[in-house]
């Protein structure tokens, strides 16, 4: 059994990876740490994990020290010494966050208020999207599990802009994500009677996905790409749902569109193309590691519209961490992540 541990058990992401790890047959849950709940046992804290794990949260240390792959899915900019330490000792980190997620340094202090702590490490790791850099993940130890709002709308976009067939200007994007996006920490926006029955478009312009979404689309389309990119807050738990406005670049026929997609991901677990005349929803993704993605095309116009959807706690973050974790294990990419959603 391979052990595993968590930075960061406490929070939504870090309760999510314990679900699913204790699902996975070859990995064992070695440590977990909190900060504010360091000596406390997890059941206690999370009661949906009563008769399932007993285990008390320690330090950050003791769970490196302790695994041999570690999950830090702590708030941005303290992942990158935990990072350096794994690498020291041969161990491989996947990081929640976004310390990893863009290659640009000044990029990364513009959007998140400081520089990179450790700069000799970032080129050592690799941008974990596996149906993007599957084999670059395969010999990596730090891996930067993507953002959930650029998870799908990577996916979305990924075959249309590496078959080129869409206009790479005035891509319009639309995301809508369920309020765990915005983790357990109290706000206002996500206070109860703020956001039920409401929808809440929020940092328009100036999301911090805006930088990683177009640095992953130009490389991608070979060529530097700008996008309107408004999220929004939606009355529910989990779940995001894209919808992606674009122009194709030519007269394209719509069967000829599907074909590219459905061959794209054909040999993808985890995207599904829907089929024409069906539309992608959060309801059928929820608690599951799918990317369900359907196409949408005007006659007699060029424009198509893409949507796409995925559980925000899985294929938006621990889900899509464990898939990547398989990749480096050289496990089966499915292992621990055959979850089928429920279907109301
Ligand atoms: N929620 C989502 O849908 C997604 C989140 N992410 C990313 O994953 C990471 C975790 O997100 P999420 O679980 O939602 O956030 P939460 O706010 O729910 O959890 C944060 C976790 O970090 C710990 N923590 C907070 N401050 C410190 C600190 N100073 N030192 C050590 N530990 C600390 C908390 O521990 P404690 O409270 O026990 O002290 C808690 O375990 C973030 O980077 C987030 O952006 C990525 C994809 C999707
Ligand atoms: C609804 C909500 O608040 N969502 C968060 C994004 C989710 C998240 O934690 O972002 P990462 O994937 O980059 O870690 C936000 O808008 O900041």
């Amino acid at each position: 059994m391979v052990k595993v541990g968590i930075i960061g058990s406490t929070g939504y992401v870090g309760a999510e990876l314990i679900r699913l790890l204790l699902n996975h047959k070859k990995v064992e849950l070695s440590a977990i740490s909190s900060n504010s709940f360091e000596g406390q046992h997890i059941e206690n804290i999370y009661g949906n994990l009563k008769k399932a794990l007993s285990l008390k949260c320690t330090a950050a240390e003791e769970v490196v020290s302790s695994s041999d792959v570690i999950f830090t899915a702590l708030p941005h900019g303290l992942s990158e010494e935990i990072a350096e330490k794994c690498f020291q000792e041969n161990k491989v980190c996947i990081d929640l966050g976004a310390d990893f997620r863009l290659q640009d340094e000044n990029e990364y202090s513009k959007w998140y208020g400081k520089a990179f702590s450790k700069p000799h490490i970032h080129p050592l790791s690799v941008y974990g999207l596996p149906e993007l850099n599957r084999n670059k993940i395969k010999s990596s130890h730090i891996i930067a599990n993507p953002g959930c709002y650029p998870t799908s709308i990577e996916l979305a976009l990924m075959p249309a802009l590496k078959e080129k067939f869409i206009d790479t200007d005035g891509i319009i994007i639309d995301s809508k994500s369920g309020t765990t996006g915005a983790g357990r920490g109290l706000s206002q926006t996500t206070h109860f009677p703020e956001c039920n029955e409401n929808i809440l478009p929020y940092k328009i312009n100036e999301h911090r996905h805006l930088p990683e979404i177009q640095q992953i689309l130009s490389e991608m389309a070979g060529t530097c790409i700008k996008v309107t990119f408004v999220p929004h807050l939606l009355p529910v738990n989990r779940g995001i749902l894209s919808t992606i406005y674009c122009s194709l670049n030519g007269a394209q026929h719509a069967d000829k569109i599907y074909e590219i997609y459905k061959k794209y991901y054909e040999k993808e677990s985890f995207v599904r193309v829907l089929n024409v005349g069906e539309t992608a929803s959060i309801r059928n993704v929820k608690y599951s590691n799918f990317c369900d993605i359907s196409l949408h095309m005007q006659d007699e116009s060029n424009r198509l519209i893409i949507v796409s959807a995925i559980d925000n706690m899985v294929k938006g973050a621990a889900g899509q961490a464990i898939q990547n974790m398989n990749i480096v294990l050289g496990f089966d990419e499915k292992d621990g992540l055959e979850f089928i959603p429920p279907a109301f």
